[in-house]
């Protein structure tokens, strides 16, 4: 793992979005195509609103989430949403949404359909991370109903996962499909969140999901 500090999370969030988008335009260059993962929640916004202003080919790139929670576009819980208001707009509103969602009343009801739209752009070209306090990254959590088969490396691409900590039900990228990334970034803030990457390192990926991957990834934080 290698662990970028920032003096400050606003310099951080432009560097990495201006990282992301230089590594979109080396595929880009080289393969015709990129296809780029990112995660919901509450961090990465601001490094979407730099990035959907990249000048990219933004019409050959495909756009997934890690993870969704299965709630509608309408709730402000949906991932999807955040994707369409803060990256999906601008020079990158020409971008592929890969849809980690359907409208169904369980993941499991969709599922097929949706892994069949991720292995179309499998391997993510770059993978952005993040990551809880509780080490869970993507919806790959401590404790979930699905983690021990999600972590295998035959595991199917997608899979549904239920946890306490995770609220409604969730649909995730697998740790295969995370470890087969070309290139790998996690992004997290604050001293929790630091602590708890550290603590992750020394563990076993069922304990600290995120531990899946660390070996291969950039890390980002900043206070
Ligand atoms: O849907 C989600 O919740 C995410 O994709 C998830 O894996 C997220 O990256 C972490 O939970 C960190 O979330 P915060 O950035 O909100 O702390």
């Amino acid at each position: 793992m290698e662990f970028h500090s920032y003096p400050d999370r606003e310099m951080m969030m432009l560097r990495l979005a201006q990282r992301i988008s230089s590594e979109l335009g080396e595929t880009l260059r080289s393969s015709g195509r990129a296809s780029l993962s990112v995660p919901g929640g509450t961090t990465p916004g601001p490094v979407f609103d730099t990035l959907s202003g990249a000048e990219l080919d933004w019409a050959n790139v495909a756009v997934m989430l890690n993870d969704e929670r299965w709630v509608s576009e309408d709730s402000q819980r949906s991932n999807t949403r955040l994707l369409r208001e803060r990256l999906l707009t601008g020079r990158a509103a020409a971008a592929t949404l890969v849809p980690l969602y359907a409208d169904a009343p369980t993941p499991e009801d969709a599922i097929d359909d949706l892994a069949e739209g991720v292995s179309a752009h499998l391997p993510i070209s770059v993978l952005l991370l993040g990551m809880g306090a509780d080490m869970h990254t993507a919806s790959l959590f401590p404790g979930a109903d699905n983690l021990e088969q999600a972590l295998r490396n035959d595991a199917p691409p997608l899979m549904a996962m239920r946890a306490n900590a995770a609220g409604e039900p969730r649909i995730t990228l697998t740790a295969p499909v995370l470890k087969s990334a070309l290139r790998v970034h996690i992004l997290i803030t604050g001293a929790e969140k630091r602590a708890a990457l550290e603590k992750a390192a020394k563990l076993p990926p069922l304990e600290a999901p995120v531990a899946c991957i660390l070996d291969q990834a950039q890390v980002h934080w900043a206070e």
